[in-house]
């Protein structure tokens, strides 16, 4: 792949990511939320592999809420009329968001909870 062709193909991806954070709300908190966890791991000086889980977590979740959002899009460009199918696939691309933020919020509890009672926990010092 040439490198214009390369450069292109980040423009593109970058766009999908634009389109989805301009049409999603739901993009947007997620975006929010992440900024806040973020902040309050730098603030707390969350060490590096548990700073990892939490960009895992943030990037799962962001990124379900990309392939929901291209799957709707799919479906409402091809699907006209009521389909059984069509609504299982927005129902279960839905439900991949949902399953990713559950985790998200568990892996969150589980990493700030030894912050929040008393300081860095040993493992990670
Ligand atoms: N063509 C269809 N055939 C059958 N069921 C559908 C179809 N389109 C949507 N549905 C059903 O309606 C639900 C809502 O779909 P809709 O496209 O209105 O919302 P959404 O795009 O999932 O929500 P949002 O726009 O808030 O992300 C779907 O999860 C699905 O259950």
């Amino acid at each position: 792949m040439g490198r214009g062709r390369l450069w292109r193909s980040f423009g593109y991806a970058f766009k999908g990511i634009y389109h989805t954070w301009k049409t999603q709300r739901n993009m947007k908190i997620h975006s929010a939320a992440a900024a806040v966890v973020f902040i309050l791991a730098l603030g707390l000086r969350v060490a590096g592999r548990d700073l990892a889980l939490l960009i895992l977590a943030m990037a799962l979740v962001m990124s379900a809420e990309m392939i929901n959002t291209a799957i709707e899009a799919t479906i409402d460009a091809t699907v006209k009329e009521y389909h059984p199918l069509a609504g299982a696939a927005k129902d279960v691309a839905a439900g991949a968001v949902l399953l990713a933020a559950i985790a998200a919020a568990v892996i969150g509890l589980l990493v700030f909870y030894p912050y929040f009672i008393g300081g860095i926990p040993s493992g990670n010092k």
